[in-house]
């Protein structure tokens, strides 16, 4: 008998063509969208006929499954993002990252393939040195304007750590293929790319086993949840309308131990504009039913004021790292910043493992807000948004040169930029990695299951480059893509292929000479678009050095639109 996991999953067999899908494999269904196994080996079914494996890579569009051999533990794929490029309308078929890019674990690229090897040499002296040295090599046809030349190759078997002959102005590429039999046709090189390889697996960690009794003891853990939620409640209106006591009682009652000694000892030595240690007695929720601003990653966000009458933001921090003096210090160097572009924390909370921030309240939310509306152009206008977007860059410039660098902010994305009364707008939750464990926030949950967000791609996957004060040049670009697109950078994979990737969107819509005329805008804010869109561009290059740094970026913005080159466009296909 078929078994739940939960409504919509099933743990027997299924089917999606000729192809039987089932453990460690799952299809997910695309009515709940229920996780029903461990998320490397969702796999989604696509009119009944092909079904591809999602891969780990953020925004990729996975691996079609030829075969599944359950016994070699091994499967037969086609990397969907290849082929995509291959197909590509404007005829650009050299693909430009290695396969080993999207794979990882449990999945390993097979010994089994071959190697095949493009050198695509943007630089004639390099296509010239490449052509005399004949050989193995094969000069291949290429469709991708008249700007590069291809030289192809196939060598050994499949091997990670191989290192191949790098040639100046030529970029290689390696990918693997699986030919069953006889040489390889490198002049078919496309069809050996369409062919696929071979990935194997590891078994992932064997899932609870699943009986009857599974049912029950969830129930049991239901029940007893709810009722200690129940529990919990009524506590908490005891406390909070009865006794008039306030729930900050609870966390930020100081003791008088030894290590409060130590604290406060700690905080004096950093001098007289640290941020402060609140007492409960200090500071008080608002009363409005209204108080809770936002939940994010590292807790709920309410809306407070101290007792100077100073509205405040209270961030409850949910799992925190490290002992009480560790949290200390790193609150200290996240207090220390001080610039109108980023946001000043007043101070905390520290009792046990129970910890709070409270940072200066901005009544104008967050970013998010205004571009997703119906029509952040008229809210806030054309000017506001390209000031708040230099705003954003002056606020990333001191971050970077003027604080500790343990503090560099990797989460840039419109919810962490908060408006102040004046829609100025400051930098927020920077520093907190370091203090505690994130649940789900929105930007790693979009990132991870096969949106590209704000987060460079490096971040994701060292193959694209090291971790840098270049990765939130990344997300900055992106913002200001949003800013003047106004579309949200999440694009689903495969399920919604037929739209376009933003990025790409925007190129083609708004960086050709025409693409703003259909928005009726003056001259002058045309320009403004423009730089932004050209900017944006410029950050999210694929290649972290070819970003430029944000002191660049701010000097972009006081050259005119014609000062500006295009930037190359990316091939974002290969990204995925
Ligand atoms: N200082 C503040 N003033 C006013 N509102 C704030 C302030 N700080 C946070 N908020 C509100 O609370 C919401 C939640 O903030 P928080 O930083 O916890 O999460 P997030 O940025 O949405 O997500 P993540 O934790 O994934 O970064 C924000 O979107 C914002 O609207």
């Amino acid at each position: 008998a078929e078994e739940q996991q939960g409504e919509g999953c099933s743990s027997s067999a299924r089917s999606c063509g000729n192809l039987t899908i089932s453990d460690p494999f799952w299809l997910t269904n695309m009515d709940t969208r229920r996780s029903c196994g461990s998320l490397d080996f969702e796999v989604n079914c696509f009119n009944n006929t092909s079904a591809i494996l999602q891969s780990s890579i953020p925004g990729s569009f996975g691996f079609a499954i030829v075969n599944i051999s359950y016994q070699e533990r091994n499967l037969h794929v086609v990397d969907q993002g290849k082929l995509q490029a291959l197909q590509a309308p404007d005829g650009c078929q050299v693909p430009t990252l290695n396969t080993s890019a999207k794979v990882g674990r449990p999945f390993r690229i097979s010994p089994i393939n071959l190697n095949l090897v493009l050198y695509n040499c943007t630089s004639e002296a390099a296509a010239a040195a490449l052509s005399r040295r004949g050989g193995e090599l094969v000069q291949i046809r290429i469709r991708c304007g008249n700007q590069s030349e291809v030289f192809v190759r196939t060598t050994g078997r499949y091997n990670e750590t191989s290192s191949y002959d790098s040639y100046e102005g030529c970029n290689t590429v390696i990918m693997p293929v699986l030919i069953s039999s006889g040489e390889a046709n490198t002049n078919d090189y496309e069809q050996l790319i369409s062919d696929g390889f071979l990935l194997t697996w590891a078994h992932p960690l064997p899932a609870p086993a699943r009986s009857d009794r599974r049912g029950k003891k969830i129930m049991l853990i239901g029940t007893t949840s709810a009722a200690a939620t129940f529990l919990f409640a009524c506590l908490y209106v005891l406390i909070w309308h009865r006794k008039g006591k306030r729930l900050w009682f609870l966390l930020c009652k100081k003791g008088s131990s030894n290590t409060e000694k130590n604290y406060e000892a700690m905080i004096v030595s950093y001098g007289s504009l640290a941020p402060k240690r609140y007492m409960h007695s200090e500071w008080k929720i608002t009363s409005s039913r209204n108080d809770q601003l936002g939940k994010g990653g590292y807790g709920v966000v309410f809306k407070g004021r101290l007792h100077d009458g100073r509205l405040v933001a209270v961030k409850f921090l949910h799992d925190c790292k490290g002992n009480g003096d560790e949290f200390v210090n790193e609150v200290m160097s996240i207090g220390r910043t001080s610039h109108v572009n980023v946001v000043s924390l007043f101070g905390f909370c520290l009792e046990g493992s129970k910890r709070a921030l409270i940072y200066e309240y901005m009544p104008n939310g967050s970013l998010d807000k205004y571009i997703y509306s119906e029509n952040p152009k008229e809210i806030l206008g054309w000017e506001r948004l390209y000031a708040i977007a230099i705003g954003i860059a002056r606020g990333l410039e001191y971050l970077h040169h003027s604080c500790d660098t343990r503090i560099i902010h990797f989460n840039i994305k419109p919810q962490n930029i908060l408006l102040d009364k004046d829609f100025s707008p400051k930098i927020a939750d920077f520093g907190l990695a370091k203090l505690c464990h994130t649940k789900e926030s929105k930007l790693s949950m979009t990132g991870t299951r096969g949106t590209i967000g704000f987060i460079a791609p490096e971040v994701h996957s060292r193959t694209f480059g090291v971790v840098s004060t270049k990765s939130y040049v990344y997300s900055y670009g992106m913002i200001l893509l949003e800013i003047v697109g106004g579309r949200r950078n999440v694009r689903s994979i495969v399920a919604k292929s037929s739209e376009k990737y933003f990025p790409d969107w925007i190129y083609d819509h708004f960086a050709q000479d025409d693409g703003l005329e259909a928005c009726e805008v003056t001259n002058e804010i045309e320009e403004i678009a423009r730089k932004m869109i050209l900017i944006g561009l410029w950050c999210i290059q694929v290649i972290p050095l070819h970003r430029p740094t944000i002191t660049k970026v701010l000097e972009m913005f006081e050259r005119s639109l014609d000062d500006l080159d295009m930037p190359p466009k990316q091939n974002f296909c290969e990204l995925l």
